[in-house]
């Protein structure tokens, strides 16, 4: 699903309007009543005393119409229209004027207003939405700090108020905390970024009949993975298929006290649909991998480097025809001569085109060198799955807010040419392509030590099978926030560990 900037969804619009064709105030009338099937089923008519805040632009005009038509259902109300200013748009003077024949409007025109909130009640925000163009003053600020103070839902139509769709507010700005943002049709750049969840609160798209042929025209930028789109990438299992058609993938991961980083990343790529498996680790890590998961092969380092993985056995032989895939990374240590191993099995990835997956330690040790020299050595299209920390150790500087955090990540994937998944909630996937597909599965649950060895596993298994990185990145990802769910249903956000991920790997 493409994320929109608001030009070009008010462009969305103009084309609706001009090519269904439909009135502006009946595409209004589309969009308030599809706000309104959401709010009916979840704020059930009777339980609630519903306040609705109404601006004076088409969001407004948003607000009247959803208080019109919650009127008949029969619903508790108040509306109260906001005067911040002298312009009012037509669609709002059209609504105030079809209102008004139902029920009364109260006047918000000076800071001294007093609005009594009781436990019953719910907000709905209307007082801005995509027509902001400056932080919220005077009047608007005053109302938007009531509204906040009142503890008590607060549902935003289409955007927060206050809330800029797709560039960085100041920190000082004021700015609606809803509890629900009900969001027309297109997905909004600032509800993927973490420094956006207290104002978005959960956020749901509903959808008012904008012209598809336009939004397929638009070449866009930024993308939200929803589950349809991304289950359609599983590709069957055929019938007569045998173990190597799934391929064969190589795990370089574990060290001494870490060996289940290993375990973690070697089950998760097993229960994702690879055909076989091996570990390439310490020594000592041996009998404790063959014995918690027998269905993996192992392959051990060099021994006499005391517990380090140090591997200098990577040649063409040992490698080409033999893997299709290639993970590095969790539980490896930090050290100038895992640096080393790890540069040469990039190497030699690049020379036999061998997809990787680069994660955690191997991602610290390429960061080593002041001048970051090693990522040169990555092979193009691999896929690093960095939390920030790491990230910003890659690119050896950090961000001032998250909008800088995406230009950043979108530059390192196109002049890298690698696929970065950025983890946190809602991942971000950068292509070599410049674009950016965020991830719409996964809980604060998961935020675990191991979630991560879980995900290089699995993507791993997905780059053996033949998916491309592209494919193994996006579905990998999804997946792994979805066994991620299903754990946190299961065993709740706090008590779920990595390995529960694994067990609910399931697709
Ligand atoms: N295509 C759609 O998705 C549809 C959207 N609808 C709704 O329309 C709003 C956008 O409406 P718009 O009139 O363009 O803007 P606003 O209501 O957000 O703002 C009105 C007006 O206010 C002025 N303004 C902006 N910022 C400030 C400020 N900080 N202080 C004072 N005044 C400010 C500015 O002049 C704005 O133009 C969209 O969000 C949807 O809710 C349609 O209903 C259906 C189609
Ligand atoms: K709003």
């Amino acid at each position: 699903m493409k994320i929109l900037f608001v030009n070009e969804i008010r462009e969305a619009d103009a084309y609706t309007i001009l090519h269904e064709p439909i009135d502006s105030i009946d595409l209004m009338e589309r969009a308030s009543s599809a706000f309104v099937s959401w709010f009916k089923e979840n704020y059930l008519v009777g339980n609630y005393k519903v306040k609705i805040f109404c601006g004076l632009g088409d969001n407004g005009g948003d607000g009247l119409a959803i208080a019109r038509m919650l009127h008949p259902l029969g619903y508790d109300l108040e509306v109260f229209v906001v005067k911040f200013s002298k312009k009012i748009s037509e669609n709002f003077d059209q609504n105030l004027y079809r209102l008004e024949k139902q029920i009364p409007v109260k006047i918000i025109d000076n800071e001294s207003f007093i609005v009594n909130f009781e436990k019953k009640d719910v907000i709905i925000d209307a007082l801005l939405g995509s027509g902001l163009s400056r932080s919220l003053e005077g009047l608007l600020k005053s109302v938007v700090e009531k509204l906040n103070e009142s503890e008590v839902p607060i549902i935003s139509v289409d955007i927060p108020s206050g809330l800029f769709a797709n560039k960085s507010n100041n920190l000082s700005d004021t700015i609606i905390k809803a509890t629900h943002t009900v969001s027309f049709q297109i997905p909004k750049l600032a509800f993927m970024l973490p420094q956006n969840a207290e104002f978005v609160g959960d956020w749901h798209i509903v959808d008012i009949g904008l012209n598809e042929d336009f939004i397929e025209k638009v070449t866009a930028k930024f993308f939200y993975s929803t589950p349809l789109e991304v289950e359609k990438l599983i590709k069957p299992r055929k019938k007569f298929s045998h173990k190597g058609t799934f391929g064969h993938a190589l795990l370089v991961s574990g060290s001494y006290g870490m060996m289940g980083a290993a375990i973690l990343s070697a089950r998760a790529c097993m229960r994702s649909g690879v055909g076989k498996l091996t570990v390439h680790s310490i020594p000592s890590g041996l009998a404790i991998m063959q014995m918690l998961l027998p269905e993996a092969m192992y392959w051990e380092t060099a021994s006499g480097e005391s517990d380090l993985f140090i591997s200098t056995q990577y040649n063409i032989e040992n490698i080409a025809n033999k893997f299709q895939a290639v993970g590095i990374g969790p539980g490896l240590g930090v050290n100038i001569k895992i640096k080393e191993s790890i540069e040469q099995l990039c190497e030699l990835c690049a020379e036999l085109s061998i997809p990787m997956v680069i994660d955690a330690d191997a991602l610290n040790n390429l960061s080593m060198d002041e001048n970051r020299e090693s990522l040169s050595k990555i092979p193009k299209n691999s896929i690093l799955t960095p939390h920030p920390k790491e990230f910003q150790n890659l690119l050896n500087k950090s961000w001032k807010d998250d909008y800088e955090k995406l230009e950043l990540l979108t530059q390192f994937a196109v002049n890298q040419g690698v696929i970065v998944c950025l983890k946190g909630a809602n991942t971000a996937i950068a292509l070599p392509d410049g674009t950016i597909h965020f991830n719409s599965s996964g809980n604060a649950g998961m935020a675990k030590a191991g979630s991560g060895d879980v995900l290089t596993g699995m993507i791993l298994a997905l780059l053996a099978q033949g998916y491309s990185p592209k494919e193994a990145a996006i579905l990998g990802v999804y997946q792994h926030g979805l066994a991620g769910d299903k754990a946190a249903q299961n065993r709740g956000m706090n008590n779920m560990i990595a390995s529960d991920i694994i067990e609910n790997i399931r697709f």
